[in-house]
Formats: C-alpha cells, sequence, structure tokens
C-alpha cells in the first residue's frame, strides 16, 4: 500500500498557470474609498482588517481614501431641510462611485441600509460583511421605552422610517428633524433639543459605543431599515483582483438576508421618501422575511411576513411587497410624487 506524501504546508496553493494573485503591497497598495464620519471609518477599518488577516497582508498594503460627498457637506444639507427636497439619490455615494470608476479607489465600504438596490454600470455590491446587530436602540436619558414618554414629548430623528412607525404608535408626539452623524445627534440630545433619539446598535457597536444602545427595540416593536447592520464593499466589476479578494471576506448568510429584503425594497420602488422595513432571518435552510410599509405621518400601517427556503428569498421579498401592496390599496402611496 502506497501512502501519498503529505504536501508541505509552505506550498503555496494551486493556482492555473498564468493566473497570479497579483496581492497589493504597501508600494502599490489596495485603494478603500470611505465617507469620513466616525462610523464610516471605522467600518473601512473593519474591512481592511478584514482583508489583512485574509491574505494575511501588513496593513500598509491598503490605504484608507477619505471621500467627500454632497451628503457631507454642511452648507449642503442645512439642519432643517428634509433630506429629499435636496434629491437625496446618491447624496452619500455619488462622489465615491466616480472615484473608483475614475481609479482613484478600488474598493468602497458602505452601510447597505443607505445603498439603493441598483448601483451605476460597471460597478458592483455584492460582498458583505458578517451583519452586525440589526436593532435600533432607543436613546433617552429619562425614560426607558417609547411607550413611557410623556404626552407631547419631542423625539428627534431624521429617518422617515423611525418617525413613521413612532407616529403609529405615539400620535401625540413631536418629530424634529436630527441630521448629522452619530455623534453630532447624540451632543443634540445631550443639549436637550430632544427627549429622545433613535440609533442602530450596528453602528454604536462599531464604534465601541454599546454602552449608548443599552435600550435596544425588538424588532416586533420596530422592524429595522432594510439591510440594517450590514456592511457591503463595491467594486468595478472588471477589477479580478478585488473579485478575488472580497470573494475570502464575504459573508453568505448575510448576503442571503439581504437579498430577500432588497427583493422586497425593488419591488416596492422604495427610496429614502418610502417608510419601508423589513428583516430576514435564517433557520437552517428556511428563511423568515418580515415586512412593513407606513404612512409617512404614521397614520397607516401594513406588516406581514413569509416563510419558505432560503433560496427562495428574493421570490418571498417579492410576494410580500404585493401582498402588502394589496392590503395596503390603490392610493396608499399617493403623496409620492
Ligand atoms: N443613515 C445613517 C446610518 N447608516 C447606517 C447606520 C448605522 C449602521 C447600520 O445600520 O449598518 C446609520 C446611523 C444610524 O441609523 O444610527
Amino acid at each position: 500500500m502506497s501512502k501519498r506524501k503529505p504536501l508541505p504546508v509552505t506550498m503555496p496553493p494551486h493556482k492555473p498557470a498564468g493566473m497570479t494573485l497579483d496581492l497589493p503591497t504597501p508600494a502599490s497598495p489596495l485603494k478603500i474609498g470611505t465617507r469620513g464620519s466616525p462610523l464610516a471609518l471605522a467600518q473601512a477599518y473593519e474591512t481592511r482588517g478584514r482583508l489583512a488577516a485574509a491574505f494575511e497582508l501588513p496593513e500598509t498594503a491598503f490605504e484608507i481614501v477619505v471621500i467627500k460627498t454632497t451628503g457631507d457637506d454642511r452648507a449642503m444639507i442645512q439642519a432643517d431641510r428634509p433630506l429629499k427636497e435636496i434629491g437625496n439619490k446618491g447624496l452619500f455615494t455619488k462622489e465615491i462611485e466616480e472615484a473608483m470608476l475614475d481609479g482613484r479607489i478600488d474598493i468602497a465600504v458602505h452601510s447597505m441600509k443607505d445603498m439603493p438596490v441598483a448601483q451605476p454600470e460597471g460597478l458592483l455590491l455584492d460582498t458583505y460583511l458578517p451583519r452586525e446587530d440589526t436593532r435600533d436602540a432607543f436613546i433617552c436619558h429619562d425614560y426607558k421605552t417609547i411607550h413611557d414618554l410623556p404626552q407631547g414629548a419631542v423625539v428627534g430623528t431624521s429617518s422617515l422610517r423611525r418617525r413613521a412607525q413612532l407616529l403609529f404608535r405615539r400620535p401625540d408626539l413631536q418629530v424634529v428633524e436630527f441630521r448629522g452623524n452619530v455623534q453630532t445627534r447624540l451632543k443634540k440630545l445631550s443639549e436637550g433639543v430632544a427627549t429622545a433619539t433613535f440609533l442602530a446598535c450596528a453602528g454604536l457597536r462599531r464604534m465601541d459605543m454599546m454602552d449608548v444602545a443599552n435600550q435596544p427595540i425588538a424588532p416586533e416593536d420596530m422592524l429595522p431599515a432594510v439591510a440594517q447592520g450590514a456592511i457591503g464593499i463595491e467594486r468595478r466589476a472588471d477589477d479580478a483582483r478585488a473579485e478575488r479578494m472580497l470573494a475570502a471576506i464575504h459573508d453568505v448568510p448575510t448576503g442571503q438576508r439581504l437579498a430577500a429584503e432588497r427583493a422586497f425594497l425593488e419591488a416596492l420602488d422604495g427610496s429614502c421618501e418610502t417608510p419601508i422595513a423589513a428583516l430576514a432571518e435564517l433557520d437552517g435552510d428556511s428563511l423568515h422575511l418580515r415586512g412593513e410599509i407606513l404612512k409617512p405621518d404614521g397614520s397607516e400601517a401594513h406588516a406581514a411576513e413569509i416563510s419558505g427556503l432560503i433560496v427562495e428569498g428574493p421570490d418571498m421579498g417579492r410576494a410580500l411587497a404585493a401582498q402588502l401592496l394589496s392590503v395596503a390599496g390603490e392610493g396608499f402611496f399617493e403623496w409620492r410624487d
């Protein structure tokens, strides 16, 4: 009986002839594009850390390139002006995607909940890091839950979804615009501009601010935004190096969940102007999807859920959207232009 000699551990993985992996080096780094907010930077560092670990590269083989977007421009974004008036399509992504198409950056790191369902020609957004906590947190110094807030209390949020969900439960409350990054909003809260606000647990965790998120809200009480808690990494469709590198850090379960949630969003033709919530969860080989649509003033809300095989996720997303649209009836989206 002949035994095969085990391969020496130092032997490089088999590569077909002519296909070099062409990894980045400090002299020729992989350029990671990101916005400059503390949360965006934390997400870019996490991406860099995972890529460096997967390919045993030093951090200097990567360059973080901060890109200012229209959405970050303080003069453009006056605190009291609704984002939809400024034209929110690509507000936080346009300049980053242009930089990628120009080759100034190789990949871009995004919060998936801020990303439209379709990307510009030539770009792909199909890599996701393992999803964080998907819940919203109730941020309030004096009260534990929405229901404990006094009559007429002021709540700050710039999220149409959170505003609608809140007013659906507590029509007496007053909602004020709370623009800016997480730190800015927390500052406004401590200055007394509002009694309470909401922030995603995921963002707080990624910035090591879990003490702030001490009042997480169950999805039964506030269904999160589509893709909340997921980081996505975008690349040029023709960049073979980026494709191979990102494949090594992609989280398949997160991709399956987002496929169902984003199909739901797409079927509703959702944008930042539409209060839409959805959450997919996996259990073995099945997927459970919950969805909700609301009127912006919280006067009406419709929720439904669906279960099936993971592979049917996108179909379930579309089916759930169709079901909610038929329940809501024609005219539900009438306020939309
Ligand atoms: N729109 C801003 C935004 N985009 C993603 C997150 C949090 C992180 C995430 O949900 O992945 C936040 C801030 C917040 O909602 O508290």
